[in-house]
């Protein structure tokens, strides 16, 4: 066992058991996230503490595609910049992809987050002055990938989220849709297993929100896995489990056993804008 690997009584109970259990393949792979009483005190003031997360346990295995719940304050967006490595927790341990993120240096962990966790936020972040392609290729310059290669990654990257046509366009000449899918790209650029997305959907309208929920569930098709922050049931209802948080803990953990399908609703949603333009047509003609 590497000094980093969790030892087996630290294990997920999950993990453990599936060692006994050879018919469950699923649960034999080791969890992209492991989470053991993570906990996170924030002091404010040098006097009063805020106790954002109070001891959370979970796994989250290669291929799923999870989203977070609960209400305002309830201790997502601490969950997930812990989970990120944005953020140190206070206490609990951390394995990501089998490594106890406690044990690793700055640099370690800096090159481990790089590599393996894309970020999507809910604001898109993109530079207002770069073009779509520029923008995708930006976390490629600092890992120092060579510009040839960036570009052909990024053009690839920007047709996978159906951008194809757009790459030479600034953020300003997009609308908010085309916008989180140049992120989207964003986060893909190095390659990773995990993406971690905090109200992808929030500054966009409901058809909006399910074209991203349409690219996000065809990358997990794909193996790409997913943890997703939302307030919204309906976009939490395109995942494949939901966990819920409340005052810093977590009180529901559910597998959802038909994700709604965003790729069918989004063909629908087409199919009846183009009817509805047909019958405008023939009225007028
Ligand atoms: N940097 C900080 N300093 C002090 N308190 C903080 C800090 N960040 C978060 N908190 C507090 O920790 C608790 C959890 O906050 P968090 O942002 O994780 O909740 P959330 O569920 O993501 O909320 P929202 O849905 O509104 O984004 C809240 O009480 C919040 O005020």
């Amino acid at each position: 066992m590497q000094a980093n690997e969790p030892p087996i009584d630290k294990q997920p109970t999950s993990q453990v058991v599936a060692v006994a259990d050879s018919a469950n393949a699923a649960q034999q792979r080791q969890p992209v996230i492991a989470v053991r009483d993570l906990a996170k005190t924030y002091r404010l003031g040098g006097k009063t503490n805020v106790y954002a997360l109070r001891g959370v346990s979970l796994d989250v295995y290669p291929g799923e595609f999870v989203a977070v719940m609960g209400p305002s304050g309830s201790g997502k967006s601490t969950f997930m910049n812990l989970i990120g490595c944005l953020d140190r927790p206070t206490s609990g341990e951390y394995w990501l992809a089998g490594k106890l993120v406690s044990r690793l240096s700055s640099d370690e962990l800096a090159i481990m987050r790089n590599r393996l966790i894309g970020f999507v936020f809910q604001g898109f972040n993109l530079l207002g002055r770069s073009t779509a392609i520029q923008n995708v290729g930006l976390p490629m310059v600092y890992a120092g990938i060579p510009k040839h290669i960036r570009e052909l990654r990024a053009r690839k990257l920007l047709q996978l989220v159906g951008l194809g046509a757009r790459m030479n366009h600034k953020p300003s000449e997009l609308s908010g849709g085309q916008q989180q899918r140049v992120a989207i790209a964003r986060a893909l650029s190095n390659g990773p297993s995990l993406l971690l997305a905090d109200e992808p959907t929030g500054n966009l309208d409901s058809r909006t929100s399910i074209e991203i929920m349409a690219v996000m569930q065809a990358l997990n098709e794909q193996g790409l896995t997913i943890v997703l922050v939302t307030h919204e049931p309906d976009i939490a209802n395109y995942a494949k489990r939901q966990v819920v948080f409340r005052d810093g803990r977590l009180i529901r953990d559910e597998p959802v056993l038909q994700p709604n399908s965003a790729k069918d609703e989004w063909m629908a949603l087409v199919q009846s804008t183009n009817e509805d333009e047909g019958n405008i047509k023939e009225e007028h003609s």
